[in-house]
């Protein structure tokens, strides 16, 4: 898939070495030659900070897959069933220790929706895992925690969001099928105010940034009202780290495709079928896992994410697309549920008054595929 976002370089991020100073510092994202006079700098710390935590857990979950999961001897030490039959490894657990103990040290008095907790790591027979967890997290925090100290870190995330106040929202591993296939995953955390998500940071380890470089590794960044950006994941040591505004637009004529699930438990993918037809696109749909779609999307490599319900009932995670779909919107995008409606953030833990979602590039295509879709869906009674 090519490349049809960038812009010229509109700014620089600080070296990483400068990055790293203290959060009560002045924010580093912004070149002093190069002033940005209509970009807002509100939520500059927090921007910053969630740069950094995503970053941090992105490397954990990387080392994580080269070291235990690629080989399948050591995959299943590092792996659990949960109780609706989904996996989680050690870098699920890992990733939301490293984002939560990060956000707790710049802001100590801010709520976490955070999908994993630690109540699978209480038992005896979960002792080896957490020595492994607890080594591993190590590797990354300084100072170094306690396990008791790791547990309470993963624990952070049991807020249960709402309307009011502000909270952060994570998904450590979305896509965690995909992160142990060795394909698509993505390290999530979003910033939510009054219902309305206000920043989104998604690091992609396995996508390759989108500039035609094939350098592995993109991290996406909204902040509401500021644009969408892509910067690199793991950028070179004492490398300048450049981010470029995306858009989600391509250019005129470029065909249709559309992204959704790997998993059809997922999404349907026979119904994604019909509205593929209805829409005349003739070209097969990618299939990625994780909110890597959104990532595509937003970077015009695909025009269309479709995520139908497989089943009445399900309520979609807010930790699954909050900031995918701020990046989306941000970069040009329209991201609503199936009926048109959009999301809404301020339900609790889950996107409760939506069923479903579809993400396009542009208000225009938005509503044919809307249109699209409750024809496909209507006959099935979902709602
Ligand atoms: N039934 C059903 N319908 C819709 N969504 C579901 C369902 N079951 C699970 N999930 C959530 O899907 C998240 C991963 O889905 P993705 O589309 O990102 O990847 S995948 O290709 O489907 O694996 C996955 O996120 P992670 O658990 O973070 O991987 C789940 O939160
Ligand atoms: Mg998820
Ligand atoms: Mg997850
Ligand atoms: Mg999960």
């Amino acid at each position: 898939m090519g490349w049809h976002g960038t812009t010229t370089d509109t700014r620089r991020l600080a070296t990483p070495q400068t990055r790293e100073r203290e959060p009560s510092s002045p924010p580093s994202i912004f070149s002093p030659f190069l002033p940005f006079p209509t970009m807002s700098v509100s939520l500059a710390l927090e921007r910053e900070a969630a740069i950094k935590a995503v970053a941090a857990a992105s490397r954990l979950c990387q080392g994580v897959f080269k070291k235990l999961i690629a080989d399948a001897a050591s995959r299943d030490s590092a792996t659990q069933t949960k109780a609706d039959q989904s996996p989680v490894t050690v870098a699920d657990y890992g990733a939301q220790a490293v984002m939560c103990a990060l956000i707790a040290r710049d802001f100590p008095n801010d709520l976490i929706v955070g999908e994993e907790d630690s109540k699978d790591l209480a038992s005896d027979e979960a002792q080896p895992m957490r020595t492994l967890l607890l080594d591993l997290v190590n590797t990354v925090l300084e100072p170094k925690i306690t396990e008791s100290e790791l547990l309470a870190f993963i624990d952070r995330g049991n807020h249960t969001g709402g309307s009011t106040g502000r909270f952060w929202t994570m998904d450590p591993i979305d896509g965690t099928k995909g992160f142990l296939r060795g394909e698509q995953f993505a390290v999530c955390l979003a910033l939510v105010d009054e219902g309305q998500v206000r920043l989104g940071v998604m690091g992609c380890p396995n996508l390759p940034l989108g500039d035609g470089s094939g350098q592995l590794g993109t991290m996406q960044v909204a902040v509401a009202g500021q644009g969408a950006f892509e910067l690199p994941l793991f950028p070179a040591d004492g490398a300048q780290v450049t981010e470029r505004q995306i858009h989600a637009a391509a250019p005129a004529g470029t065909p249709l495709r559309f992204v959704e699930s790997v998993e059809a438990a997922h999404s349907d993918h026979s119904d994604s079928g019909r509205v593929a037809k209805m829409l005349d696109i003739t070209a097969d749909p990618v299939r990625m896992d994780s909110q890597a779609k959104y990532a595509s999307v937003a970077r015009g490599d695909a025009a269309i994410y479709l995520r139908l319900p497989t089943r009445a009932g399900y309520e979609e995670k807010i930790w699954d697309h909050a900031s995918g779909r701020l990046i989306v919107a941000e970069a040009g995008g329209q991201v609503t549920d199936v009926r048109g409606h959009a999301l809404d953030f301020g339900q609790g833990r889950t996107l409760k008054n939506n069923i479903g979602v579809i993400a396009t590039s542009s208000p225009e295509l938005q509503e044919k595929t809307v249109a699209a879709v409750m024809e496909v869906l209507k006959p099935k009674n979902l709602w």
